[in-house]
């Protein structure tokens, strides 16, 4: 990704006031080029602010006739809890059951970065997954699952290493039909692989 070189400066001097608070010293060898280093990681890890997900789906969208459920599952995914700045991480099941339009394959998981890399509650990153699918595609309906651990948990807190927090949204068939939705938590289910 391209940097916005005044951005990674500005980050760059308060992660140097970061490491100073800590007790470090930032004119050690090691140390010289982390600040900007932490620059560039904190804003490839929130990149997805600058992009527009409903584009990303609009830019690979084709017209076809395939009216059955589209299942991309197992999306590795990295973001980072709005409360700590720290990881959670899993993965993320997208289902549609197109309408006239389907989208390029790829583009799923692109929308996915795009939301997880935002400071984020799980519970609003599936949300907005779902949100976005079902605007630009209009399809019969969208599922969205994510399975994820949390960092703030794990290594701080409550200190839980094997806990995973599982969310979803539904939208259309996935809503109302209650054998689609059966399929679909069939598809990415474990026990299938
Ligand atoms: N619902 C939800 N909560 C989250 C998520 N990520 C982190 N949290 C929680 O956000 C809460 C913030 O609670 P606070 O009591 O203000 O923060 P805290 O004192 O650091 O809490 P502890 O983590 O319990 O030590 C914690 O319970 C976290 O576990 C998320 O994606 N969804
Ligand atoms: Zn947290």
């Amino acid at each position: 990704m391209e940097y916005d070189e005044e951005k990674i400066a500005q980050l760059a001097q308060h992660y140097k006031a970061i490491l100073e608070l800590l007790g470090e010293d930032p004119r050690r060898e090691g140390l010289l080029k982390t600040p900007e280093r932490v620059a560039k990681a904190i804003s490839f890890m929130t990149q997805g602010y600058e992009q527009d997900p409903i584009q990303i789906l609009l830019s690979a969208r084709f017209r076809e006739e395939y009216k059955q459920m589209v299942v991309v599952k197992d999306i590795e995914l990295y973001s980072l809890c709005e409360h700590h700045m720290v990881p959670f991480y899993g993965k993320a099941h997208v289902a549609y059951i197109p309408n006239g339009f389907i989208t390029g394959l790829s583009k799923i998981p692109r929308v996915v970065d795009c939301f997880a890399r935002r400071l984020q509650v799980q519970e609003r990153l599936t949300v907005q997954i779902r949100d976005c699918i079902q605007q630009a595609l209009n399809p019969l309906g969208v599922a969205v699952v994510i399975e994820a651990s949390h960092m703030c948990m794990q290594m701080r807190g409550v200190e839980k290493q094997n806990s995973a927090t599982t969310t979803s949204a539904f939208t259309g068939a996935f809503l109302t039909q209650l054998q689609t939705r059966e399929e679909f938590m069939n598809l990415i289910s474990h026990k299938l692989r």
